[in-house]
């Protein structure tokens, strides 16, 4: 099983409560860790054909739950005829765990902590059963050694011991690096937040027989409604992207392409006049207007049917494009901010107050640390205690300030709406999109997404579609894409989803 789209992203406690959900209902937690290790069984069998009976397993145990799933795949495993070797950090100390410890003592050794690192070196396959959704703090140092001992193959139950369920961070920095990571029921947000993908290598999500949950935030999915019925074109809005003075209007452009390629009706660059004549030598469908001061602004905003506006890429950063800045804010339409334009608003005060619910800010790490240093530095900061301070609480936090809909960058994007709605796009493991790591892809997301908002997308909506569009439009091109070929790939995209 993979990680699905528009899947549930657990918390440690959203999981337990499942589990307790479970238990509650007569399934026992031994039953569930049962299942749990014939899950991990399965997943190296299909993971690592090679490995078989004769096969070297070394097993580490820790206290809890965990260490219950790794006594469970020993015992599995051993039925099989590898050869097991286990070693435990501490006895089994849940009840749970306690009782597969024992059972395991009925077929087997319980190593002691000692001689881990030459069993690690001897092994085939190395289990990490020491700790899953309970830890709380870093690893203690006892566990060094065997980081380092070089295993030849890591297979983590749950989650890279080390790693924090909730927030994908390494408490204390130091985390097992894991070939492959089986977790159980659905994808944790520690799986793909952060260093989590890095950490974890493969992912693999098992089911255990547990109720669908609900959780506070889930995996972005397909947009839904992008096609077009017929219609007039002013039926789908109309886009206006500012753009910056001379040899700065590529973002721009870039921006209005994706704007018009995702279906707007009508969209406008609006420029000062000495770069009039560069972008329309690059402008077709895209229609150009010069625009020269914030007067001149509030004048074309008159117009209603510009309903979507985006600001930023290459609009410069001094007092006329600080002045359109408030301009636009102050025509209170559906707005994406992006690049230069949160920059102005990260230093000045009132274009802060007057952002609004039609907002959309989409900052990088580095424009977030500008517009929310504080919640930048708690994400710098060393994570000592789980649950740390994650990417989704920044996100989640930065809504509610700003009022509006954020969008954080990254691999692991995230989009928080100002009531607590929150996403992540995940453009990792069976989505990963490394090609997106190249000049000008966000300033096609932003027009992407003010594309969608002149369509009549919500800013939320906007970010979440915007995101997982530019993921897929990004794998769809594949090696060598520039941000250029984005907007080009949304039309057999647009068709290869039914449209
Ligand atoms: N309820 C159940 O029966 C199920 C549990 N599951 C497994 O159980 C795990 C959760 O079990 P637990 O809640 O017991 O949590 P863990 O097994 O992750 O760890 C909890 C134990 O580790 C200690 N601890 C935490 N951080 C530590 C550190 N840095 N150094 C030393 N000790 C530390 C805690 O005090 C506690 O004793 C899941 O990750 C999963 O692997 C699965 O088997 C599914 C079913
Ligand atoms: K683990």
């Amino acid at each position: 099983m993979g990680i699905f789209e528009g899947s549930p992203l657990l918390t440690a406690a959203e999981m337990r409560a499942a589990e307790a959900e479970a238990i509650a209902g007569g399934t026992p937690g031994l039953v569930l860790m049962e299942r749990a290790a014939q899950a991990v069984v399965a997943a190296v069998q299909a993971h690592w054909p090679e490995l078989g009976p004769g096969s070297r397993v070394c097993v580490l145990c820790g206290p809890g739950g965990n260490g219950g799933d790794g006594y469970a795949v020993a015992r599995q495993l051993a039925a099989r005829g590898w050869t097991v070797e286990l070693h435990a950090l501490a006895p089994a100390g849940q009840a749970d765990a306690a009782a597969q410890a024992a059972l395991w003592a009925g077929m087997g050794a319980i190593g002691d902590w000692d001689g881990t690192t030459g069993a690690v070196r001897r092994a085939d396959l190395v289990i990490d059963a020491l700790f899953g959704l309970g830890l709380t703090r870093p690893l203690d140092a006892r566990l060094e050694p065997v980081l380092d001992a070089g295993a030849q193959r890591v297979l983590a139950i749950d989650l890279p011991s080390g790693l924090c369920s909730d927030s994908g961070r390494a408490l204390g920095g130091r985390c097992f690096d894991a070939d492959l990571t089986v977790s159980f029921h659905a994808p944790k947000r520690g799986h793909v937040l952060a260093e989590g993908p890095a950490r974890c290598g493969s992912l693999d999500i098992r089911d255990i027989g547990l109720e669908r949950t609900e959780a506070a935030v889930r995996l972005t999915q397909p947009p839904e409604g992008l096609g077009k019925r017929s219609g007039h074109k002013y039926g789908y809005g109309h886009a206006l992207v500012l753009s910056g003075g001379v040899g700065r209007g590529g973002a721009a452009r870039m921006a209005a392409r994706a704007a018009l390629r995702i279906g707007a009706g009508l969209v406008t660059m609006a420029c000062p006049a000495a770069a009039l004549q560069e972008n329309a030598a690059r402008l077709d469908a895209v229609m150009l207007r010069r625009l020269r001061d914030r007067a001149a602004l509030d004048e074309m905003l008159e117009d209603e049917r510009l309903n979507a506006l985006l600001l930023g890429p290459g609009l410069g950063v001094r007092t006329r494009e600080r002045d359109l800045v408030a301009s636009a804010l102050a025509a209170r339409r559906s707005t994406v901010l992006d690049a230069d334009a949160l920059s102005l608003v990260a230093q000045d005060s009132e274009l802060r107050a007057g952002l609004h619910g039609g907002c959309l800010l989409t900052p990088h790490d580095g424009e977030f640390a500008r517009l929310f240093p504080d919640l930048a530095d708690r994400l710098k900061e060393e994570a000592n205690a789980g649950p740390a301070f994650s990417r989704v609480d920044a996100a989640r936090e930065a809504a509610a300030r700003a009022g509006c809909a954020v969008l954080l960058k990254g691999p692991d994007t995230v989009i928080a709406a100002p009531d607590g709605r929150m996403r992540v796009n995940a453009g990792v493991y069976g989505r990963a999109a490394p090609w997106l790591a190249t000049a000008g892809a966000g300033d096609v997301l932003a027009g992407m997404a003010a594309g969608l908002m002149a369509r009549g997308w919500p800013g939320f909506e906007a970010g979440c579609d915007a995101a997982w569009l530019h993921v897929a439009a990004a794998r769809r091109f594949g090696p060598g894409l520039i941000a250029e070929d984005l907007p080009e790939q949304l039309s057999g995209l647009m068709r290869e989803m039914g449209l």
